[in-house]
């Protein structure tokens, strides 16, 4: 398969307001194939109702949704989640009376490409889900119960499942969190084989010092306004944004 360049989805001049609230305010922002984009703002900032309006889980009231070109704002979350859009959430949701492999295994049943292989041949999705624990390095720990794994080796769990979704953009919230700092990396360069291959990824990250190793770009959000949008060390050394962020304006 080629890799997909480009842009992914384009968000364009999108507000949505909850009673007197601007969640997002006019907001326009570009997510590229084989880039990772972080959202960052403080909180209330409106990063995850911009996830929502992506997903199709909120309307927005104005502004336009396009993915690969096709506006999908008026698409059912199912109907996105189809196009190859896929969430993370803080949350891991993982079926921790599954083992390893299953929790992989029933996400690539259900995904749009499972019509690929013949429902009485599992063994490529057998194929396909045990190479996805090896990437994620969790090839030995495959028979064991979700819940019996320790909490960062559930987040790769977490990470294998997504990459199951074979999905073209990823949504993450707060992937890294949890993690020690030996899996940082481990877990960032996993991230980072997907992006090469060609996925975008935009993650909310609160993080500062995670968002600047693992983002290509930063969209710094307050009062669901995109205050600006640029490389991690032009928005992340900028005293205002900054000051914002750690709350210390009005
Ligand atoms: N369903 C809703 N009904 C009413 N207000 C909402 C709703 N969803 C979000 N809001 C409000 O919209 C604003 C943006 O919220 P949002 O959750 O998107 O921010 P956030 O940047 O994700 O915050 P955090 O970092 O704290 O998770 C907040 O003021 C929030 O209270």
């Amino acid at each position: 398969m080629s890799k997909p360049t480009g842009i992914a989805l384009q968000l364009k001049d999108v507000s949505k307001h909850f009673g007197g609230i601007s969640a997002a305010n006019h907001v326009t922002l570009s997510l590229p194939f084989g880039k990772v984009t972080g959202l960052v703002g403080p909180n209330g900032a409106g990063k995850t109702t911009m996830f929502n309006i992506i997903t199709g889980h909120i309307r927005p009231d104005q502004g336009s949704v396009t993915h690969k070109g096709m506006t999908i704002r008026s698409l059912t979350p199912r109907a996105i989640a189809l196009r190859g859009i896929a969430r993370s959430f803080q949350a891991l949701r993982l079926f921790s009376h599954m083992t390893v492999l299953e929790n992989v295994l029933t996400v690539m049943e259900r995904s749009p490409w499972s019509f690929l292989a013949p429902g009485s041949d599992k063994r490529i999705w057998r194929e396909g889900a045990e190479e996805i624990l090896r990437q994620v390095g969790l090839a030995d720990l495959r028979d064991e119960l979700a819940v019996d794994i320790s909490y960062g080796e559930q987040k790769f769990l977490s990470l294998g499942r997504i990459i199951a979704m074979n999905a073209n953009v990823w949504l993450l919230d707060e992937p890294g969190s949890g993690l020690d700092l030996s899996s940082y990396d481990r877990f960032f360069s996993v991230l980072r084989e997907s992006v090469d291959a060609g996925v975008a990824i935009c993650l909310i990250e609160h993080n500062l010092d995670i968002v600047r190793g693992i983002s290509d770009e930063i969209a710094f959000l307050d009062r669901g306004t995109v205050l600006d949008q640029g490389s991690p060390d032009r928005i992340l050394n900028d005293a205002e944004l900054t000051a914002i962020y750690f709350g210390e304006v009005a």
